[in-house]
């Protein structure tokens, strides 16, 4: 998350980049307009201007899209797995090549710094190189039955087309998590992505053109009306697959819509990560993990740590440390040279940051820093520390999607794990020690899908990344980020030395 000093970014070239941006869904190959002939806007979150007015599609075209993926649906899974590996390949070099549209557009529309964004632009992009990579290895098996008496076949297959569903907080990467493995495993997909943020979808909906992926494979439904438009998709037994990323409470909504046609699920939703620094770390290393593992994406991350644990012999030293990194993290929009902290998404998120810090405060937190949103246009706020938060405070409970750490002490080992495993949540979590026995002692007392040991960002293209509890269902990424895109299917074959 270093920033380096950049030049500001010209009116013009805003605007000729946003003038590349399709504006259209994208059907069967084609860029058409909503058939309602509808459109929303998309705004800047730094200024509240709307950037670009884009289609805004309805059941009637999410019905479209899905006749389409399934359409293409039996052609694209005959295609040879190298020639579907290929095109990842070349969308992954068309995404390297325009990394600085990509970036530019992100931060437009989503508010992070621009070196941030290109950040995001690596990750997304190595989504796209890995399952290039992937595409050629979704083996099966052959086996001797333990009697003898028969042989098993086992093969993998794409499980169909694909209704796609992506957040806002990480426009590229979060659709390239899916859209990579799909492509790689032969599956047909609609994709609807965040209303929020629809513009690099559509940007990379483009690329993926560009690269020689066929009519129908990719269909993209930008829309304001979410639930209207993928609901009937959903119950729609022509769909084999739905892949959501967001939040739980939509997730948990959208499993029980799944459960109608028993339609296979993935389900990536929200976290509450604790950063837990023990009385032997490197506090200065558990400082610098502890500014990724908070202010990456403004806080505004699944991933972002929720709940400072440290134990109580060395948490004043560690807020003060904190408190002077923070300190220097200038809020500003993305595109200035200055900015190390971009605006939340909307005013309605940066209210309920505002309410689980003052009523943390109510409740005998200290601000150490910060502690309000910042005057002005656009929906920032303040890099804010909470000291001395006390168990049942609802920021400890709660997702804060913002850049504010609140700290809570501890004493004990299983005091640590006890409080770090108090959440419904089990998506991440952070362990900073010395002390190795510990840190895999830590890896099996925590509930958790991923862990950080003295590390402050572990997210990566080739890595299983996924929760446990109610931070969801399956894997993205790694090698079984494929796998939730393919079915098992079993031969038996009778005993070829018989009669
Ligand atoms: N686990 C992960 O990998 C991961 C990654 C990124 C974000 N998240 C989580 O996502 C949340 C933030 O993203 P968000 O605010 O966009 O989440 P959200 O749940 O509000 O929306 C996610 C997506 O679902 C759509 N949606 C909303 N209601 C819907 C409905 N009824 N039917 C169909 N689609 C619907 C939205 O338009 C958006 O595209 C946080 O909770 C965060 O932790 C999780
Ligand atoms: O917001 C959650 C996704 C973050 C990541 O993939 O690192």
């Amino acid at each position: 998350m270093t920033v380096t000093a950049q030049p500001a970014v010209s009116a013009d070239r805003e605007s000729q980049l946003l003038a590349s941006v399709p504006t259209g869904l994208l059907i069967n190959g084609e860029w058409r307009d909503a058939a309602s002939g509808k459109t929303f806007d998309v705004e800047d979150p730094a200024t509240g201007k709307v950037l670009l007015s884009i289609a805004d599609a309805g059941a009637e075209d999410g019905a479209a899209a899905l006749d389409a993926a399934v359409a293409a649906q039996e052609s694209w899974a005959k295609v040879p797995p190298r020639e579907r590996g290929e095109i990842l390949r070349r969308a992954f070099e068309l995404v390297t090549e325009r990394a600085e549209d990509f970036a530019l557009l992100m931060t437009m529309e989503m508010g992070k710094p621009l070196a941030e964004a290109r950040g995001e632009v690596t990750y997304g992009a190595e989504f796209l190189r890995w399952f290039s990579e992937e595409a050629v290895r979704a083996f099966g098996r052959y086996s001797v039955s333990p009697d003898g008496k028969s042989r098993l076949l086992v093969t993998k297959k794409p499980v169909g087309p694909c209704l796609l569903i992506t957040p806002w907080n990480f426009p590229l990467a979060m659709a390239t998590r899916k859209i990579a493995p799909a492509v790689a495993a032969g599956c047909t997909m609609v994709l609807k992505s965040a209303n929020l943020t629809p513009l690099t979808s559509q940007l990379f909906a483009a690329v993926m053109q560009e690269a020689g992926l066929p009519a129908g494979v990719l269909n993209v439904i930008p829309t304001s009306t979410a639930g209207a438009t993928t609901g009937p998709l959903i119950k729609d037994a022509r769909l084999r697959k739905l892949s959501f990323t967001g939040s739980t409470e939509v997730g948990r909504r959208l499993l029980s819509d799944a459960s109608e046609t028993v339609l296979r699920t993935s389900m990536e939703l929200g976290g509450n990560a604790p950063f837990v620094v023990f009385e032997d770390a490197d506090l200065d290393a558990a400082v610098a993990g502890a500014m990724l593992a908070k202010l990456r994406n403004m806080g505004e991350a699944c991933t972002a740590a929720n709940r400072f644990i440290v134990h109580e012999s060395v948490a004043t030293e560690f807020a003060e440390k904190f408190a002077a990194k923070m300190k220097e993290m200038t809020t500003a929009r993305g595109t200035e040279p200055e900015s190390k902290v971009g605006p939340l998404i909307d005013a309605k998120s940066r209210d309920k940051v505002h309410e689980l810090v003052s009523d943390a405060v109510a409740s005998g937190a200290k601000a150490v820093l910060g502690g309000a949103p910042v005057d002005g246009p656009g929906y920032f706020y303040q890099p804010t520390i909470l000291a001395g938060v006390t168990e049942g405070t609802r920021i400890l409970s709660e997702e804060i999607f913002g850049p504010v750490a609140p700290i809570i002490t501890f004493s004990s080992e299983d005091d640590a794990v006890r409080l770090a495993n108090n959440t419904e949540y089990g998506l991440v979590a952070y362990v900073f020690t010395k002390d190795l026995n510990r840190g895999i002692r830590m890896g099996e007392r925590l509930e958790t899908g991923m862990l950080g040991l003295n590390a402050g960002v572990i997210s990566n293209a080739a890595a299983p990344f996924g929760g446990v509890k109610q931070s969801g269902l399956g894997r993205e990424g790694g090698l079984e980020g494929i796998e939730e895109y393919l079915y098992t299917q079993y031969i038996g074959i009778a005993d070829p030395y018989a009669g």
